[in-house]
This record gives structure tokens, C-alpha cells and sequence, in this order.
């Protein structure tokens, strides 16, 4: 099937993590010509795509707008694009802590208002986009974003907003957590004797082997660990430690509530 593309993409902010998804469009096929970004610094992002330092007289015709800047900055920003907005112009928002009835209430003009979270992988066409969209939002609208988001990886909707910070906090922020989990993997490696470079080396690879096992396994990643652990054999002596008390399950819980938590309090402080 082709990829099909919006009409025009207008992308407000395009930093770390847009930038990412702007690259993999283009890398899939997106028309440059058909993408311009809005960003403060006017720095070029890609051959052919359009850099703006202030927004135009008016929108393409059926533009998809992607609120890709800090979620503090949309007051500023709703003040400019809200007047751009037409009953035609598609808003997808990837920020976080910012419910939909915000965005609403920003861009009265605007029916199609999604939510998207990606994370980092994207990069790679390897990442997870959580998506929400209310009962308001057209079927056309929710295809469109749904093929937007097909290169970059996996795509997971959910029914209820209020699951959303959860959501962010597992994939949205994951990579961060995991590559804090491979640096300290490697530096372990390193306290026990290895050398740092090597270290390095075997902690990644690891990481990466397991993961792409473990995706492509019939079996959960709970029964693969059982079966690297030999009875009675070393795996079992370094599992025990992690499973103590739910060490490691507990660890990981706190870390996804502290990061939903903030989520909960970008939308309050609004
Ligand atoms: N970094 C990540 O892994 C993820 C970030 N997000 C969300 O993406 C958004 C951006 O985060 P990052 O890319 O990390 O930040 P960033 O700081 O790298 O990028 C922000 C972008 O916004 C632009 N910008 C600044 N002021 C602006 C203004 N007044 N109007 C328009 N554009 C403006 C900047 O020039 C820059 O291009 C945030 O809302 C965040 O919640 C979502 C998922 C993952
Ligand atoms: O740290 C943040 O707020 C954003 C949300 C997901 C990843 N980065």
C-alpha cells in the first residue's frame, strides 16, 4: 500500500524529538516541498523543507499542524496559530502533560485534535506512538494520523485520556530509563573487572540481542529469563538479587509514577 501523506505538514518546534520524526518521514518518502517547521532559531532542518521564524498570512489548505515545542509554551504559541486555524486544519499535539480540552480550548476553530506521545526509536522507524483522540474527532482524521505515524514504528490508541501520562511515562520516556539501564549495566560490568570499553561494548550488545529475541520469541520475557537461568548455576544468584523484596519491579514502578506524577502536574499548573 503507498504511504499517504497530509496535504501539508506545518510542525511548530522541531527539536530533539519532531526533528527525529521529521527525519524518518523524509527518509520514507514525505515530499520536502510538502513540510515547513516553525522554529525560533530558523536553523535548517532537511534539503527542501521550509524554515520559518514567525507564522504565515494563513495555512496550506487541510494542513496537519504538529505542536512539536514545550508544553509552557503553548499559550504563546496558541496566540499566533489559533487565528491560522480553520475547520480543515488538523492539530496533532505531542506534548506532554497537555490534555485535549486544553488544546480545544486554545484552537475553538479546530475539530481534529490528537494526541500523540512517540519516543525516541522512531528515529529508526522502531518507535511506539501512544494516541488519543475524543469522540469529536473525524474517522478521516484518525486514519490520517495512523498513516503519518505507520513509519515510525509501532502505533498504540487508547480509549481513555486519563491513561495518558502512564502511557508517556512507559514509552515516551522508556528510552531515557533504558539507556540509563545500559550505562549502568556497563558500569557493573566495569566494577566487577572489565575493562570500561569492553564493558561498554558487551552491555549494549546485550541489551540489543535480548530485546530483538525477546520480540521475536514466542515466550514471555519472564519464561526467557528462567531459561538462561541453569538450576542450581550463576544467572539464578544474579536474579535473586534483582527479585529480592521485588526490588527491581518496585525500582521500575516508582519510576513510572514519579514520571506519570509530573505528567499530572503540567496539566494542573495550566
Ligand atoms: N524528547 C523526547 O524524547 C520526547 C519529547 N516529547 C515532547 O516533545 C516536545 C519537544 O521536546 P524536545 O524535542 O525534547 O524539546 P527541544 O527543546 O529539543 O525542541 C523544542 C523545539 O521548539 C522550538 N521552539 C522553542 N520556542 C518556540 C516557540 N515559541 N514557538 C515555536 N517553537 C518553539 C525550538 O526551536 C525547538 O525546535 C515536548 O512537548 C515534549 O513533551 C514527546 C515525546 C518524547
Ligand atoms: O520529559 C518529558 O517531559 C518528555 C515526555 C516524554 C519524553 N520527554
Amino acid at each position: 500500500m503507498t504511504q499517504a501523506w497530509p496535504a501539508h505538514l506545518f510542525m511548530v518546534g522541531c527539536g530533539n524529538m519532531a526533528g527525529q520524526m521529521l527525519a524518518r518521514w523524509l527518509a520514507c518518502g514525505l515530499d520536502p516541498a510538502r513540510a515547513t517547521v516553525l522554529r525560533p532559531s530558523g536553523r535548517a532542518v532537511a534539503d527542501g523543507v521550509q524554515v520559518v521564524t514567525d507564522y504565515p498570512a494563513s495555512l496550506p489548505a487541510q494542513a496537519m499542524v504538529m505542536l512539536g515545542m514545550k508544553p509552557y509554551q503553548l499559550d504563546d504559541v496558541a496566540v499566533s496559530l489559533a487565528p491560522l486555524c480553520t475547520a480543515d486544519t488538523r492539530i496533532v499535539s505531542i506534548l506532554a502533560g497537555t490534555p485535549v480540552a486544553d488544546l480545544r480550548q486554545r484552537f475553538p476553530a479546530v475539530r481534529d485534535v490528537i494526541r500523540a506521545m512517540p519516543n525516541l526509536p522512531v528515529a529508526l522507524g522502531q518507535g511506539v506512538t501512544g494516541l488519543y483522540a475524543d469522540r469529536d474527532v473525524s474517522p478521516s482524521a484518525r486514519s490520517a494520523v495512523d498513516a503519518i505515524i505507520k513509519p515510525l514504528g509501532a502505533a498504540e490508541w487508547i480509549e481513555d485520556e486519563g491513561q495518558f501520562n502512564a502511557l508517556t511515562a512507559l514509552s515516551g520516556c522508556g528510552p531515557a530509563f533504558l539507556f540509563r539501564f545500559i550505562d549502568a549495566f556497563s558500569r557493573a560490568g566495569e566494577a566487577i573487572g572489565l575493562s570500561r570499553d569492553q564493558a561498554a561494548r558487551m552491555a549494549l550488545a546485550t541489551v540489543q540481542g535480548s530485546a530483538n529475541l525477546a520480540a521475536q520469541a514466542d515466550e514471555s520475557p519472564a519464561t526467557l529469563a528462567d531459561r538462561v537461568a541453569s538450576p542450581g548455576g550463576m544467572t539464578r544468584e544474579g536474579l535473586n538479587i534483582l527479585d529480592a523484596d521485588n526490588r527491581l519491579l518496585n525500582l521500575l514502578s516508582d519510576t513510572l509514577a514519579a514520571a506519570r506524577d509530573r505528567g499530572e502536574e503540567i496539566a494542573r499548573a495550566r
